[in-house]
């Protein structure tokens, strides 16, 4: 039972770039109000690493209570809520704001603002947070608090005259932060009397209790017991547990509005209790729900397929039990007549797609071939009909269809003056319409382009790292269809056109990418016995053809016969190599070659 008042609660997120100090930050004040001894830090940060190395996963803090009494006299309840760092995710880092009334702008002193960290104060400005600006890792030699200081003004337009000077792993500056969140962030309303809606911010798979699901309670009381009703997923579930996250989950009998916590009721999958939807009681529902529910739609799509086909039913089970944890992964079998069954799998982004495809492998033990990421575009065919293709070999040939439309990004990087050449010429390289460019202080830029998505999704994130050495940032959003001459580049290996490698380009780009596609093929398929021709076509024109020549020598045959460990060495790094293989037809096509559009060099 908790009986605080909703005066004496503060619901706050830390907003930050990677790197910036949110976890040793959030450890901190976690540590000075008592919430964890330091002992038990200790020990729970050595356990997470180990559930971490062994399941690959980055295990993340979604909530913590604290109790901190403040230099009113009073005792308050700060709330923490953690958002998710990346744009794949920029969902549910909505969802989280939210749930808050504040937000800890948390930016390291000796680098300044970066468009992520922009992205979400955007985001945090656009829900209304008050936002304390804290210049953390002052005690580096580096800091020029000064300096980012006018930044963020400059950027934000962000008053930060009572910004706070701290260093998280000093403790310097941690009482004032506490202080700042009691005084400048305001209370939840007080709206206990109205029907219940509690916002879900965030959801996990556990295998004994169903669905957790954690929420801030807006309006209204929630009890353990109460059957409550989602009013986007219209089920109805009666709460088994209820509790506090104090981080460790703590049960509780009920919870009022301005509270934040936990609720398990024997719900099945996390798509059943979406991130955005609200909790009311099924016996005195809300009339309206909470705004900014959406589901999550996946931006790009991908062919998976085992490189046994016998595995195809451990496939399906496995993607439906990550499905359980992940309401935003979406698959449909897909058979491809060069790499048999299969799914087609839609992802909120490149990153969602690699946690994916890692835990696939890692978790389920699957070897997989996985396609070229795609995006979905929007194709009026002859009669009209307005459909939706997320398969570059679903597209309907030039003479069945009207038009053909791609999805934008507006792309915001931030990046020290030096390396704006250079990543201009990457957005030019990738069809990129400039907007706008604007300079910081210290010789820093922002550059935001209009790109489309499909050359944001490929390789952008990384050329754009390489190009700055690291110290570029980014963060794009949609910003809608556009009609473009598009068509579809077909590739042929010993013959036949393989369908998991059609493309769809620019036509003014096409010859490019085909001759630079059969170049690199040419190089990543190994060699046979036979002669294998690799074409690009688009339609029935051949643009681009290479060959890989036959096989000759035994490779066994480099070694003389006499050492045996040397042979069984070189048997083993064949077999290795061999794994990520599909037979296409006749022809072992290795894993990177379906990515080899990501690995062309851009200048096509
Ligand atoms: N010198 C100094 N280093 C700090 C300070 N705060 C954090 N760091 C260091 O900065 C690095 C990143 O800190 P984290 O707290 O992991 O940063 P984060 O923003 O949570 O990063 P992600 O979890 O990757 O998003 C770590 O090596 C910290 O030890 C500080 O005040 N001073």
């Amino acid at each position: 039972m908790t009986d605080v008042s909703a005066e004496r609660i503060r619901n706050f997120s830390i907003i930050a770039h990677i790197d910036h100090g949110k976890s040793t930050l959030a450890d901190r004040l976690l540590l000075t109000t008592g919430t964890v001894a330091e002992r038990v830090m200790k020990q729970q940060f050595l356990d997470n690493m180990e559930l971490e190395r062994e399941r690959g996963i980055t295990i993340k803090l979604q909530a913590a209570r604290m109790n901190y009494q403040a230099k009113d006299g009073e005792a308050y309840v700060l709330n923490l809520i953690d958002t998710p760092g990346h744009v794949d995710f920029s969902y549910e880092v909505s969802r989280s704001l939210a749930a808050c009334e504040g937000a800890l702008l948390v930016v390291d002193a000796s680098q300044g603002v970066e468009a992520q960290t922009l992205a979400n104060v955007y985001l945090a400005l656009e829900h209304d947070l008050e936002i304390i600006p804290v210049l953390n890792k002052i005690d580096l030699p580096g800091a020029e608090p000064e300096r980012v200081i006018e930044e963020i003004e400059q950027i934000i337009g962000l008053d930060c005259s009572n910004a706070i000077l701290a260093s998280a792993k000093e403790g310097i500056g941690i009482d004032e932060i506490l202080e700042a969140i009691v005084q400048r962030v305001p209370p939840p309303s007080n709206t206990i009397d109205d029907p219940l809606r509690a916002l879900i911010f965030d959801s996990y798979y556990d295998s004994y209790r169903g669905v957790i699901v954690y929420f801030r309670v807006m309006d209204g009381t929630v009890k353990k017991g109460d059957r409550v009703r989602l009013m986007a997923s219209k089920k109805e579930y009666e709460i088994d547990e209820l509790g506090v996250l104090s981080p460790n989950q703590k049960q509780v009998e009920e919870l009022h509005a301005g509270e934040v916590g936990y609720l398990a009721a024997a719900i099945k999958a996390v798509a059943d209790a979406r991130v955005g939807d609200t909790i009311t009681l099924a016996a005195k529902p809300a009339a309206q729900a909470l705004p900014g529910y959406t589901e999550a739609k996946p931006m790009v799509f991908c062919g998976m397929f085992p490189t046994d086909s016998d595995e195809f039913e451990n496939l399906r089970d496995a993607l439906e039990k990550l499905r359980l944890n992940d309401a935003a992964l979406q698959y449909e079998p897909e058979t491809s007549s060069a790499m048999g069954f299969g799914f087609r799998c839609g992802f909120l982004g490149l990153l969602h797609m690699e946690i994916v495809q890692e835990r696939l492998e890692r978790e389920y033990d699957l070897d997989l071939v996985i396609t070229a990421p795609s995006v979905v575009y929007k194709v009026v065919t002859n009669n009209g009909e307005e459909i939706y293709v997320d398969n570059p070999s679903k597209l309907p040939a030039p003479n069945e269809r009207e038009s053909i439309a791609e999805p934008y990004a507006q792309v915001e990087m931030i990046t020290p003056e030096s390396f704006v050449g250079t990543l201009m010429e990457l957005c030019q390289n990738r069809r990129g319409i400039f907007k706008d460019m604007k300079y910081l202080t210290q010789g820093r830029t922002t550059l935001t382009y209009e790109l489309p998505l499909a050359e944001v999704v490929t390789d952008f994130f990384d050329q754009m790292k390489s190009r700055s050495r690291g110290y570029a940032s980014m963060e794009y959003h949609l910003i809608g269809y556009r009609e473009n001459p598009l068509v579809r580049l077909d590739l042929m290996i010993n013959g036949d056109p393989v369908d998991s490698l059609a493309m769809i380009v620019h036509r003014d780009k096409a010859y490019g990418v085909g001759r630079a596609m059969a170049e690199k093929l040419k190089e990543l398929i190994p060699r046979h016995q036979f002669k294998v021709p690799i074409q690009a076509a688009i339609g029935s024109k051949v643009i681009a053809s290479e060959h890989i020549p036959a096989l000759r020598k035994d490779v066994l045959a480099k070694c003389y016969g006499g050492d045996i460990s040397r042979k069984k060495k070189l048997l083993q790094k064949q077999a290795k190599g061999k794994k990520r293989m599909k037979a296409v037809g006749t022809v072992d096509v290795p894993q990177e070659a379906f990515m080899a559009v990501l690995k062309l060099d851009g200048s096509q």
